[in-house]
């Protein structure tokens, strides 16, 4: 089989985009583990498809594979470069797509300073449909793991995020601490898990280990999470920077409203290969 594809980063997070529009590619999770190895394969964070819509209101389907194999529900980093492949590829002329995901719609904007827009839908607190198990909807959860205990906002962007304040993002025990939560046995689905620095009302940064992956160089689902987190807390204004390591992205949300994310998607590369 000969696969198309091209190489894309949001911020240094990255993907290997597959037009399943004009070709026709099934990959099993065993072949995306291996494309996704940076030794021995393509190595990418997130698998993007695009692929034709099944709904008329929506422009295209997006699926999304981590680099484990397993297939996921949202990326926020791949819906902006999902944007950008679209016009590279010369699928649409439209400046604004809307695209259906495995868990609903989201629309995606093309800016005329080269920066993507993103709108990421309503962020989900109801436990059961995060999944976290949890007798009632709580800002701050207990989660108890390895004789440890973290104080963590949870909550979905179509995804499952985990999130927790940190005195200093340099010291913070990323890998260590996102291993024993990422399949804790209340994150039914497993969760990403942030680790979140407020700067001031305006700034914070954020680091985060990302199921089925570990930790990325920028989480755009997990930007959002952690803005909304700490804006419902009153510790970040409705519209703040989140400085991820691979670089910043501009959140905007206030309570009942859809989360939107801006920032850069890059091309890096066409390619093509035989599998
Ligand atoms: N890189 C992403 C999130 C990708 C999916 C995530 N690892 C999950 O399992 O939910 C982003 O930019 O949002």
């Amino acid at each position: 089989m000969l696969i198309h594809f091209s190489k894309m980063h949001g911020l240094g997070n990255d993907f290997m985009v597959i037009d399943n529009v004009t070709q026709n590619v099934f990959l099993n999770n065993d072949q995306i583990a291996m494309l996704a190895d940076r030794h021995r394969g393509v190595g990418f964070d997130q698998l993007l498809m695009v692929e034709a819509p099944y709904d008329p209101d929506v422009d295209f389907h997006y699926r999304i594979f981590n680099a484990d194999g397993s297939e996921v529900q949202q990326c926020g980093n791949g819906a902006r470069c999902f944007g950008r492949f679209i016009r590279h590829k010369g699928l649409s002329n439209k400046n604004r797509f809307r695209v259906s995901t495995k868990k609903g719609v989201i629309s995606i904007s093309l800016l005329s300073d080269g920066q993507v827009e993103v709108d990421m839908g309503q962020p989900v607190f109801d436990p059961a449909q995060i999944p976290f198990r949890a007798n009632k909807s709580e800002t701050t959860y207990i989660l108890r793991a390895a004789e440890q205990t973290f104080l963590c906002g949870v909550l979905s962007m179509g995804n499952p995020h985990c999130v927790m304040l940190v005195d200093d993002i340099e010291q913070a025990p990323v890998n260590e601490v996102g291993q024993l939560l990422t399949q804790h046995e209340r994150f039914a689905e497993g969760a990403n898990i942030g680790f979140l620095q407020i700067i001031d009302r305006q700034n914070a940064r954020l680091r985060v280990f990302e199921r089925g992956v570990g930790e990325t160089q920028a989480c755009g689902s997990g930007a959002c999470a952690a803005a909304v987190w700490a804006m419902m807390q009153d510790k970040l204004d409705a519209t703040a920077t989140i400085q991820l390591p691979g670089g910043p992205l501009q959140i905007t949300w206030q309570a009942g409203q859809s989360v939107m994310m801006t920032g850069s998607a890059t091309h890096v590369f066409d390619g093509q290969m035989v599998l």
